[in-house]
């Protein structure tokens, strides 16, 4: 009778693998002994001991070719937040991830480590130590976020210990860190246009901003944990830097870092927000004609100016999570890692 050789639970393959988050997954999971493919529509580098497969992940071919002989898949791909483009994200995070799961079914992957997010739960109002027992947005804020929703809840019901395939979720929130495309080029762009002015609201809402290496531990302890006697299949897991800080103040520390002002004058958050909506609608309607795309657009507005932190203590409890790198020093490595974005560069 022929058996099976189960792949070695060290082969892995990081879907998303070249983007900001992927990339440091990349390298921690090779810093620990693991082989590692990646599957991007891009490759953005090299690495010795990294196989990369282009193709888009909507390609269930292209994907079996990539997970051949692979055992534990982290999936993090996804189109960009910015793009605001429905079609793209309900084509690569809903039926693109439908597709990653079959593929890892015929490949006969054990374990899958999703990047969802914790705005699955927000809605543009105040969350303070939100839970995950806490439901899904009802009014999520963008199609980012109602597609990051469906792409979670596909991959907590595919686990399914019989069939040999567990799933598990991890929500970060406002990942910063080297080589971040998003967060410290969006700051420093809008600061240098002059429009960094403005505190929205009063400033004292608190927010979570995660360092990357503490949301690569989160994953990697995650897919290490994740056996069919453990309490964390079929769930998801805030991961946060657990010291939930001012957004202001956060900013301010990026901005002061590369040498920009931090912003000073206070505006009133109903103001912004519905200036922000008009500004949204206007582009919406001008789009045949003109392309543009506004800075303040009701989400950062509403990231801007509400309360959001999350607990993260199932995280710690279900898997002994606890950050690596405090916000001081993440913030410090962030700034020293854009010397071509301080000011006068
Ligand atoms: N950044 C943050 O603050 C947060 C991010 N997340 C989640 O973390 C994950 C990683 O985010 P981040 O690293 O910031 O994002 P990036 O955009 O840097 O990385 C995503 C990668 O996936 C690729 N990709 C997009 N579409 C496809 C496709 N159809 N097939 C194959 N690859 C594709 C992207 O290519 P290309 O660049 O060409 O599109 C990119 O290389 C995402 O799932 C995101 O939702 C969750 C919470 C917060
Ligand atoms: C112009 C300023 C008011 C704001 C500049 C910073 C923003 C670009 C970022 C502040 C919070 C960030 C954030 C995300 C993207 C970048 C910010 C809006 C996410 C939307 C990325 C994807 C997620 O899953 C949730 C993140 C929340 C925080």
């Amino acid at each position: 009778m022929a058996t099976r050789i189960r792949p070695s639970s060290k082969r892995c393959a990081v879907i998303g693998g070249s983007g900001f988050l992927g990339r440091h997954l990349v390298e921690k999971l090779l810093d620990k002994g693991y082989t590692v493919s990646v599957f991007d529509i891009r490759q953005s580098y090299e690495l010795p001991g990294v196989t990369f497969h282009l193709g888009d992940l909507c390609d269930k071919q292209a994907l079996l070719t990539a997970l051949q002989d692979v055992s534990l898949v982290f999936h993090c791909a996804s189109p960009a937040p910015a793009s605001d483009d429905k079609a793209l994200f309900q084509r690569v995070n809903i039926q693109g991830t439908q597709t990653v799961l079959q593929a890892c079914t015929e490949a006969g992957v054990q374990k899958v480590v999703l990047t969802s997010s914790a705005s699955v739960v927000f809605e543009g109002t105040d969350i303070k130590d939100g839970r995950e027992d806490l439901p899904y947005a009802k009014k999520p804020i963008d199609y980012y976020t109602e597609t990051k929703i469906e792409q979670e809840k596909l991959v907590l019901k595919a686990c399914d210990k019989e069939k040999g395939l567990l799933t598990v979720a991890i929500r970060p929130h406002g990942i910063f860190g080297p080589r971040d495309p998003q967060l410290v080029p969006i700051l420093v762009d809008t600061a240098r246009r002059g429009k960094m002015k403005f505190i929205i609201g009063d400033g004292s809402n608190l927010v979570d901003f995660t360092f990357v290496d503490n949301v690569v531990h989160g994953h990697i302890l995650a897919a290490e944990s994740l056996r069919p006697e453990s309490p964390i299949c079929g769930k998801a897991y805030h991961i946060t830097n657990d010291e939930p800080v001012r957004f202001w103040d956060f900013m301010s520390d990026i901005l002061v870092g590369l040498g920009y002002a931090a912003p000073r004058y206070h505006l009133p958050y109903t103001l912004v927000y519905g200036l922000a909506l008009l500004l949204w609608l206007l582009s919406l309607l001008l789009r045949p004609l003109v392309a543009f795309k506004p800075t303040f657009t009701p989400m950062r507005v509403a990231l801007a100016g509400t309360h959001h932190f999350y607990s993260c203590s199932r995280a710690k409890q279900d898997m002994g999570y606890k950050p690596v790198v405090s916000l001081k020093d993440g913030i410090r490595c962030t700034v020293e890692s854009y010397p071509h974005l301080r000011h006068g560069a």
